[in-house]
């Protein structure tokens, strides 16, 4: 069993031979791109390079949804950046035995021209050197990973990546669960991360479109590993394909939501199906109704805080300690503890007597200035603060 992650710069053609990949191995994908906050796409639409404060709960969340798949016993393919060994870490906490790195690299002009020719992708090629400047090529000595050349065509690329032992094993397995010894007729899943519009009070999700209008954005899961070679999609309970597109056939659909990862199944036509999977590159979150809901009463009550997900207990604590001039502090860098998980220890830098204020000494249970009490666990229902009572 492993999870395969499709990395490299932007533009290498992650999510191209993600698909293939996918497709070839009759798995389920994911594009890493959908986990962004709104906030990063607004960023790197501005032609921002992410942080790493902008990236570590992103990743975090990527994490989380790949470990599913390994508990489910499922491999998967994930297409993500990936672009320092630290990302990379925290994409394999915890699975670390099960994850095969898959770097695409080739040249930057090379990378340049296909980006310049790709249509309606939100990342201008003006970042492209920003993000050479911050990879680090996996080492095949420190990390599970093969380096691929993407000179050629991503059919050749995925050809070659299967050569692999791993992937070879997985295959194989695959094919053996099949009557007859064949190779599994199992298409790959595509899991589409969609549009937020609950708002997040950034205000900039309107234009990426409501693409069904419905107010729910998507999220989703479909049995296609690519636009243009759309299959009947799930829901349909004599499981056989389509051959013609209908465009109002219906499709089943799950929608995950980009914060408790919990999945609601709808169904919608192949029409308003299409048109997400075109638009999913404006992507920004979803959020189910339970977590839409949550937010908007803390936007009501002026609470537009950021998050951070506990590396070790993966549960989402709002961010709200501001330093003694009134600035908020920013986000943690890297891997992040929550104080449940490591009140005691972390407690022993600092008294337990945080107002929220962000002081330097006060109940410092981050260790960088951040009362424990200037934290609130989101996940748990109960939001009880500076204590998580899921742990
Ligand atoms: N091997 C290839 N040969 C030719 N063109 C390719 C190849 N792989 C990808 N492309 C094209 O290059 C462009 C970038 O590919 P793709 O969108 O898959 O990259 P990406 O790494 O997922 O990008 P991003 O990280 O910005 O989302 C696309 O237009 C794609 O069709
Ligand atoms: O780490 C990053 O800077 C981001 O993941 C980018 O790589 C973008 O998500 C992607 O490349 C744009 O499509």
């Amino acid at each position: 069993m492993v999870v395969v992650v499709v990395m490299g710069v932007s533009g290498c053609g992650k999510t191209t031979v993600a698909a293939h990949l996918a497709q070839e191995l009759g798995c389920e994908w994911v594009d890493g791109d959908g986990f962004h906050p709104q906030s990063n796409i607004a960023k790197m639409r501005s032609g921002t390079p992410l942080t790493d404060a902008d990236r570590i709960p992103w990743l975090l969340n990527i994490n989380k949804y790949m470990k599913r798949w390994v508990a489910a016993g499922k491999p998967g393919v994930v297409a993500c950046s990936a672009l320092k060994k630290v990302y990379r870490d925290v994409l394999a906490a915890d699975i670390r035995g099960q994850v095969l790195f898959v770097h695409l690299q080739g040249p930057f002009n090379l990378i340049l021209r296909r980006m310049k020719q790709r249509q309606g992708h939100f990342m201008p090629a003006a970042l492209l050197q920003s993000q050479f400047d911050a990879l680090e090529p996996p080492d095949p000595d420190v990390e599970a990973c093969i380096n691929l050349d993407i000179v050629r065509p991503s059919g050749a690329i995925v050809q070659q990546a299967m050569q692999h032992p791993r992937l070879q094993a997985l295959a194989k397995g695959s094919s053996s669960n099949n009557d007859g010894g064949e190779r599994s007729t199992v298409e790959a899943k595509h899991i589409i991360v969609g549009v937020d519009h609950g708002g997040d009070g950034n205000g900039d999700s309107d234009d990426d479109g409501d693409v069904d209008g419905d107010g729910l954005g998507m999220r989703l899961v479909s049995n296609t590993a690519n636009a243009g070679q759309q299959k009947q999609v799930g829901g349909n309970d004599s499981g056989e394909e389509e051959e013609e597109e209908d465009d109002e056939a219906e499709v089943s659909m799950e929608l995950l939501c980009s914060e408790c990862l919990e999945s609601s199944h709808v169904r919608r036509s192949l029409r308003e199906h299409r048109r997400s999977l075109s638009q999913h590159n404006l992507a920004t979150t979803w959020k189910c109704e339970a977590c839409t809901l949550k937010h908007e009463q803390q936007r009501q009550h002026g609470d537009v805080t950021p998050r951070v997900v506990c590396s070790m207990c993966k549960n989402a604590w709002n961010w709200f300690p501001t330093t003694a001039d009134g600035h908020r502090v920013p986000l943690p860098v890297g891997p992040w503890i929550c104080p449940s998980c490591e009140g005691p220890a972390r407690r022993r830098h600092g008294s337990s007597s945080g107002d929220g204020d962000g002081g330097d000494s006060a109940g410092d249970s981050a260790g960088d200035g951040v009362s424990a009490a200037a934290l609130v666990c989101h996940t748990s229902s109960q939001h009880q603060q500076g204590n998580n009572p899921n742990v």
